[in-house]
């Protein structure tokens, strides 16, 4: 099942375009500048902007068509949205917000305290809005949401306002909520690595158009600086946890597909369970090549691969694509080294990266 959209809506300096079909299955990403149209697009989806002309669909339910003049109000949408400001009733309790989406929600088959434990907020219920952190705010609201028993949750830079920790908390509370409920996402960002940790599916939004679309980590290592606007390049991967090293700190991790023992990558250690996945990237300024098989070197991580692409990103610099088990992986390197390695398409080279190179939340 998907959401079908064939929207036009325009302001007066912005118009909004898409013919696109978003799959109601896992959570989807829409990644963009700020002014890109990624809140205006989950507003036609959730019914909050009658403005826009056209049609959408939810699987063979029709929630507009201009022409037949069919709109389906928000509040009738089933369609939960989270904000990036919680929007909570700042004159009442963390309960008293709850009991209120209750109260308007008659057939919740989870119970309240259920939705709390969910969300890991039993120890804020007494709490007044006023003395919640940004990030207890925004689990309160995803409470709020799933109290309503949505069947599409809709989710708006909920991170923005939360420190780098809070984040990865969140972030693993989303993942934990949509796999718990089967709760389809539509999640939306202009962080590369919040989407990177969590999208399955990526949308990419510029001037009020998609312009690239597909699975997480074919999309995030097509993006194009222009997109990433001074985030880094990255490579993203999903990689299986082999074993833990806890005597020096390690998880050993491979690819998913290949031969046991045959790729091994070191990462710090991961509280993740044995053959589970790890998303997981990889900075661009965080690899380096070298045309011989490194030797007694630090470097954890060594891999022989191909070069398939080197573009030129600025005067000085250039992306360099290195396939090695498989796998693509972006290296940002400076002219001067692209020039005294004299690298090329189609050499055999060597990439090294750290243990702490490969990063998640
Ligand atoms: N109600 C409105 N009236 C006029 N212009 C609007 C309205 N809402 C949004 N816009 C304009 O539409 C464009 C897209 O806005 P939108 O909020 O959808 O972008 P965004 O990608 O979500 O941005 P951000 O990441 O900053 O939230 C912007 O130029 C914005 O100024």
């Amino acid at each position: 099942m998907s959401i079908a959209l064939n929207i036009h809506l325009e302001y007066d300096n912005f118009s909004l375009i898409s013919e696109e079909e978003i799959p109601l299955k896992g959570i989807t990403g829409i990644l963009g500048h700020s002014g890109s149209g990624k809140t205006s697009l989950l507003r036609v989806i959730a019914g909050l902007n009658s403005n826009a002309i056209g049609t959408v669909e939810y699987g063979d339910i029709i929630l507009q068509n201009t022409d037949r003049n069919t709109f389906i109000k928000s509040e009738l949408r089933n369609i939960g949205f989270v904000f990036q400001d919680a929007r909570l009733f700042p004159h009442l309790d963390v309960l008293g917000n709850l009991d209120f989406a209750v109260k308007r929600c008659q057939s919740s088959s989870m119970t309240i305290d259920e939705v709390i434990c969910l969300t890991q907020i039993e120890h804020l219920k007494k709490r007044h809005v006023g003395q919640l952190s940004a990030g207890e705010k925004q689990r309160v609201a995803l409470a709020r949401a799933i109290l309503a028993e949505p069947k599409l949750l809709l989710l708006d830079e909920p991170l923005s306002a939360l420190d780098n920790k809070a984040r990865g908390e969140m972030v693993e509370l989303l993942r934990n909520i949509h796999q718990r409920l089967d709760l389809p996402m539509i999640y939306v960002s202009h962080s590369v690595i919040e989407i990177q940790q969590l999208a399955d599916n990526v949308l990419v939004m510029e001037n009020g158009k998609v312009i690239q679309r597909g699975h997480v980590h074919q999309v995030i290592n097509q993006l194009h600086e222009s997109v990433t606007h001074g985030q880094t390049i990255q490579t993203s991967l999903s990689l299986k946890i082999q074993q833990h090293l806890p005597n020096f700190g390690l998880t050993q991790l491979d690819f998913i597909d290949a031969q046991p023992g045959n790729s091994r990558l070191y990462t710090n250690v991961v509280d993740k369970k044995i053959n589970s996945h790890l998303r997981c990237y990889i900075l661009a300024t965080d690899i380096s090549i070298t045309l011989q098989q490194p030797q007694d070197t630090s470097v954890i991580n060594n891999l022989q691969g191909v070069i398939n692409n080197i573009q030129r990103l600025s005067r000085n610099s250039a992306q360099i694509t290195v396939n090695a088990c498989a796998q693509d992986f972006l290296v940002k390197l400076t002219r001067y080294s692209v020039e005294k390695l004299k690298l090329e398409i189609g050499q055999t080279v060597y990439i090294q990266f750290k243990a702490n190179a490969i990063r998640s939340y």
